[in-house]
């Protein structure tokens, strides 16, 4: 046991995979959730999610050990200005948010002194949502980033023994590379997954059934990608808009460059770049850092 009374605001895929994971894992005595709708509380409990829900966030946290903020990364702040003055001194915050720097401005303020605050980003999921979605083999063998700065040792090792608990790699991170970084590898090809399904959309003779009928693996997993939960997404870009700008506008630099050497039959220049980014990838699973590994619990990605 690494904790006493763990309680999660948000009951949708993360905090249940979560919920689930530690269960399994007897990492926790209590479980305590909170969501704004009845159903989702009501869910959450059906499925063994919580011992215990309550209907504000206020009086979930009361006596908490651990705090999970696992609400999209907007609403964060207004849920920290909630729980701020309900929170037991010693105990530990900490969100699952996708983006680090805007969550930390709105929430830090909201932490009173003797509360340790703790951010973090398991790099897991799927395009599902909801207190139905999540499952307790998420996080097993994948990265969860946590954000030290100036975290106190002792809080920092207990949560990094949870995540650690639950399956995870933990490593620590700073706030504004995290959201570079995450803007390269999650943000940006996100917007072009949506964006490449919403061009097929508006090709009014490519019919939905043609689109997903004939789909080859790459426009497979745009729609499935494509297919995330719209709310957090909004919020992801809004909350990293410098660091997605700024990969975006490289992006656009490289798409219009490719875009150029077709018009002009350039194939050296195609066939050049694309032997530079298969060396990439072949970069990638030979140093043994592809984390996604297809056996790691859940079976095949669909
Ligand atoms: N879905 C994914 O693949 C991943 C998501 N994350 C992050 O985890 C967090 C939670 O995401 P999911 O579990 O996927 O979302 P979800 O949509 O499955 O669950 C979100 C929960 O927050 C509640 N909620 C929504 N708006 C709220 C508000 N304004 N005030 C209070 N509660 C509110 C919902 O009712 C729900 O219980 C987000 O910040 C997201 O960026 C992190 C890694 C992966
Ligand atoms: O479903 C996918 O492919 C994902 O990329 C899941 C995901 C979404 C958001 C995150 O912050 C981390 C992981």
């Amino acid at each position: 046991m690494i904790y006493d009374r763990v309680c999660f605001i948000g009951l949708g895929l993360i905090a249940g995979s979560m919920a689930l994971a530690l269960r399994e894992a007897g990492l926790a005595r209590e479980i305590v959730g909170t969501a704004r709708s009845a159903r989702t509380r009501e869910v959450a409990l059906a499925r063994g999610l919580c011992d215990r829900v309550t209907a504000t966030a206020a009086e979930a946290v009361d006596g908490a050990d651990l705090v999970v903020l696992a609400v999209p990364v907007g609403a964060m702040g207004a849920v920290a200005a909630e729980i701020g003055p309900h929170l037991a001194p010693g105990a530990t915050v900490t969100d699952v948010g996708s983006v680090k720097r805007a969550v930390i401005d709105a929430v830090a303020p909201h932490i009173p002194e003797g509360v340790h605050f703790i951010p973090g980003h398991p790099l897991a999921g799927t395009e599902q949502s909801g207190p139905e979605s999540g499952f307790a083999a998420l996080f097993r063998n994948r990265f969860c980033l946590l954000i030290d700065e100036g975290a106190e040792a002792g809080a920092l090792d207990r949560l990094t023994r949870f995540w650690q608990g639950i399956g995870a790699r933990v490593e620590t991170m700073e706030a504004d590379h995290h959201d570079l970084v995450l803007a390269v590898t999650s943000h940006t090809p996100h917007l072009i997954a949506y964006t490449m399904v919403g061009v097929a959309d508006d090709l009014g003779r490519v019919t939905d059934s043609e689109v997903i009928r004939y789909s080859a693996a790459g426009f497979r997993d745009f729609t499935r990608i494509a297919a995330s939960d719209p709310v957090m997404w909004r919020d992801v870009f809004l909350a990293n808009k410098d660091a997605t700008l700024e990969i975006l506008g490289r992006f656009t630099e490289e798409l219009f460059a490719l875009q150029r050497a077709i018009r002009t039959g350039d194939g050296a220049q195609l066939e050049s770049y694309f032997t530079r980014t298969r060396a990439i990838r072949r970069g990638i699973v030979e140093a043994g850092q592809d984390t996604d590994a297809p056996d790691f619990g859940r079976g095949a990605k669909t």
